[in-house]
């Protein structure tokens, strides 16, 4: 039985989790060491994603400098044999397509994870999974509910009459393998900067498709994310207490 339940264990799905950045908007060290319900950050998606993955399918994306520090975490955690270490890039896209390299043949779809999204469920990356299986591509996303402006010299314009064809997205990213290999491989040749995976999939041509986010999936990127990560956790804990 896997972690939410199902019985299906994703035996073609590779996971790279992205935690090669500098945490600079945090301003406090790296995030992603930081401890968040008495796990480090990083753990967080790699416990809700490993039971469903078979062994060798997971990769972590790390600066090569602080290596050590995130073997230690693996260690404590008892996935110091499940997950394979891999030294990051000086972008997003970079370390994402360093752990692409890295991950077995086996891995014919392919799951990007921010690791400093310590909330996405596994529930959340079977459904991207399902969806990148049926059509290529599984993005996690939730809708947006503010209004968004684009700053231009003239003044702040709404971005798009229409609010509701607006999502915001997160990650699990899921792609077919071919399709993310050679999406990377083009804004590499071509010298593009993208900020998400499903970016690159769109300007290789191909169509993303995205799976609604059904609880806060937050990331991690300034200081106060942090106590409000804890206070999602402990809002999820006490849902599932008032269920037992
Ligand atoms: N060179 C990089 C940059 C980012 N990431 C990862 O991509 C995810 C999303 O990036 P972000 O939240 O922006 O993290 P940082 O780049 O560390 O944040 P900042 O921009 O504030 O420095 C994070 O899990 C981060 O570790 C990565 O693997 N390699
Ligand atoms: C991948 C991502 O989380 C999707 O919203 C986002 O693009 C990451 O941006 P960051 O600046 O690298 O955190």
């Amino acid at each position: 039985m896997t972690a939410f339940g199902a019985t299906e264990l994703l035996a073609d799905c590779g996971l790279i989790v992205a935690a090669g950045g500098s945490s600079s908007r945090f301003g406090h060290g790296n995030k992603l060491l930081m401890d968040l319900a008495g796990l480090p950050v990083f753990c967080h998606c790699l416990r809700a994603f490993l039971p469903l993955l078979p062994a060798g399918h997971a990769v972590l994306v790390v600066p090569a400098v602080s290596e050590p520090l995130f073997a230690a975490a693996l260690a404590a955690a008892g996935w110091g044999e499940r997950v394979r270490l891999v030294p990051g890039g000086a972008s997003r896209q970079a370390s994402v397509q360093a752990g692409l390299a890295a991950l077995p043949a086996a891995a014919t779809i392919v799951a990007v994870q921010d690791a400093a999204r310590p909330l996405a469920t596994a529930e959340l990356l079977a459904r991207c999974v399902a969806s990148a299986r049926a059509c290529g591509s599984g993005v996690a996303a939730h809708r947006v509910v503010d209004t968004i402006k684009a700053a231009t010299a003239e003044g702040a314009v709404t971005a798009t009459p229409d609010r509701r064809a607006l999502w915001a997205a997160e990650t699990p990213q899921v792609f077919r393998r071919d399709w993310l290999a050679a999406a990377y491989e083009l804004v590499a040749r071509d010298g593009l900067e993208v900020t998400d995976d499903a970016q690159a999939v769109q300007l290789a041509g191909h169509p993303v498709q995205l799976v609604e986010s059904q609880q806060d999936n937050l990331k991690i990127t300034r200081a106060a994310d942090l106590p409000l990560a804890n206070f999602i956790l402990a809002q999820r804990r006490a849902e599932a207490n008032d269920v037992t």
